[in-house]
């Protein structure tokens, strides 16, 4: 490792997407600053950037990740900076999430034609996602407002699912709102839905600073840029998602939120939703409880909702694989 000189610079690996880009330049600049060492970014090509199928099909977890961890093993970078919703549930032994920094935006935006939201689009718009958590949703409230839509599939970096709709191809696409953010392009979005109607995918908006375990000076460095709240949330989420057995490309959505009162935060709320792609059965289910005081209870609670949502019927759901 390079700790054996303090002022060498620290090795960042990083995709070399648009999206990864800025969010591996945010992180370098806060390692920057908590270190005073440079940072160099590494730029690595993962089996996700050049494969040319839907995602949804690969069938994998983490198509965005192995390659960066493949790295980090290999000691030719010190530290990756991945999206936690493309991370697998499971965490490798010899790899820690050394940080979760503060979550921004976790919803999803639509990004229409002529400004248009969901309920303007006229019957029969065609809106652009790969995501079959998205797919799910979209047309769950398409069938609650009775309107008619087409859930299209698609894929590809943020410019060119956004490119299906200034093209004229589609009249809307759905996308993280972190992501349309971290590339400057927020100002796009027609509507922000509300995760009363959309809920996001486990961990979405939040990012996952990953070093070797064996880098035990490094991983305590990076902690300081750590979120406990933050922490707490995702390790929720995604801890219902792996209860569902579902992957990240299960039609499974996720969001724990904080409430609390004269500044304090005092209770967690932990929201799931599984359904079938097509949105004729969504089972939904929410808990809200005091905030967990350790990792395994957030773990805990994950699975205690997952477990509440399969007695509903979320088993029969999982199964199905979209598109
Ligand atoms: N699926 C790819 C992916 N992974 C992370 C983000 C956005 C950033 C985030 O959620 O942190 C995106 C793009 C999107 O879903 O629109």
């Amino acid at each position: 490792m390079n700790d054996t000189n303090a002022t060498a610079p620290l090795r960042l690996g990083t995709r070399r997407s648009k999206l990864a880009m800025a969010q591996s330049g945010m992180v370098a600049e806060s390692v920057r600053r908590l270190t005073g060492r440079p940072v160099e970014l590494v730029e690595i090509t993962t089996y996700g950037d050049v494969s040319r199928e839907a995602l949804a099909q690969i069938g994998g977890t983490g198509v965005f990740v192995s390659a960066l961890r493949d790295a980090l093993l290999a000691g030719e970078i010190d530290f990756a900076v991945h999206s936690l919703k493309d991370l697998p549930t499971s965490q490798p032994d010899d790899l820690a999430l050394a940080a979760i920094p503060l979550r921004e935006d976790p919803r999803d935006v639509l990004v229409a034609r002529d400004g248009l939201t969901f309920e303007t689009l006229p019957e029969g718009s065609r809106i652009g996602t790969g995501s079959p958590r998205r797919m799910a949703q979209l047309n769950a409230w398409a069938r609650a407002l009775g309107r008619r839509i087409e859930t299209v599939p698609i894929r590809g970096n943020i410019d060119t699912r956004v490119g299906f709709v200034t093209n004229g191809d589609l009249d809307a696409v759905v996308l993280a709102a972190a992501g349309l953010n971290r590339i400057g392009r927020i100002g796009e979005a027609t509507q922000f839905l509300s995760p009363d109607t959309v809920l996001p995918a486990p961990g979405q908006g939040a990012l996952a600073i990953e070093c070797a375990v064996t880098n035990a000076p490094l991983a305590a460095t990076l902690a300081e840029l750590d979120d406990p709240h933050t922490r707490l949330a995702v390790t929720a989420e995604r801890s219902l998602l792996a209860a569902l057995e579902a992957g990240c490309s299960a039609p499974v959505g996720a969001l724990a939120d904080f409430r609390g009162g004269e500044g304090a935060v005092t209770e967690m709320r932990l929201r799931g939703v599984v359904g079938t792609t097509d949105g004729s059965t969504l089972v939904q289910l929410s808990t809200t409880g005091p905030v967990p005081a350790s990792h395994q209870d957030a773990l805990a609670l994950g699975r205690a909702l997952a477990a509440e949502m399969l007695d509903k019927g979320a088993a029969g759901l999982m199964g199905e694989r979209a598109l």
